[in-house]
């Protein structure tokens, strides 16, 4: 493993904060697969001073009148959306793999950058007009958050805002999001 290094640090919320999101992330070559180079966040989420910042920067970026309820994207979303529901007072949504939710759900087949998926939300997730602010880790080929904003929006939530840690902008996310809103902490 060896950690990121990079002279053009840059993210949405500018470089003091993409430079924090830098420190940590752990570059692990061929993992899940051969080629795929996993930008693992793991050290992220295991500092606590970083984790408390990258949390509060995230609400303060978004501004907490601006959100009802955070939706977060199984699994390493889960840890994300579940910290800035707490911080805020609001409510967590699981946006969960298939075959996990136990009532009636509505489900979204996409490909990611090493691999093919299922998601899944509860129909009664969200009431009419929820705002709905949606966090994962990180932003590859959009895959995941496409199946998600549309799943959220198909249980009729308005989606907030979405926000990753990481993007790899190589791969084309956020052009394939083009009209969604995408905040990323960090681009590489
Ligand atoms: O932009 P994409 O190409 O769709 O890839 C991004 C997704 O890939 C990872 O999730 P993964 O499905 O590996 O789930 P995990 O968090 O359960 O490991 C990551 O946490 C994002 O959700
Ligand atoms: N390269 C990568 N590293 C971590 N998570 C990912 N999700 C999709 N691609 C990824």
């Amino acid at each position: 493993m060896t950690e990121t290094h990079s002279t053009a640090v840059r993210g949405d919320s500018g470089p003091q904060v993409a430079r924090l999101v830098a420190s940590r992330v752990l570059d692990v070559p061929d993992f899940p697969k051969p080629g795929v180079l996993f930008k693992d966040l793991m050290p992220l989420f295991a500092d606590g001073d970083v984790f408390r910042e990258v949390i509060d920067g995230i609400i303060d970026h978004h501004g907490r009148d601006s959100f009802d309820i955070v939706v977060g994207i199984e699994a390493r979303g889960f840890v994300i959306a579940a910290a800035i529901a707490y911080a805020t007072g609001m409510g967590v949504v699981p946006v969960r793999k298939a075959g996990k939710l136990p009532r009636p759900a509505y489900s979204a087949s996409y490909a990611l950058e090493y691999g093919e998926a299922t998601l899944e939300v509860h129909q009664d997730a969200f009431t009419a007009g929820h705002r709905v602010l949606v966090v994962d880790d990180v932003l590859a080929t959009g895959g995941t958050a496409e199946a998600t904003l549309d799943l959220v929006e198909r249980a009729g939530g308005t989606v907030a805002g979405f926000t990753v840690l990481l993007e790899l902008g190589f791969l084309g996310g956020r052009e394939r999001l083009a009209g969604r809103p995408v905040h990323a902490l960090l681009t590489v």
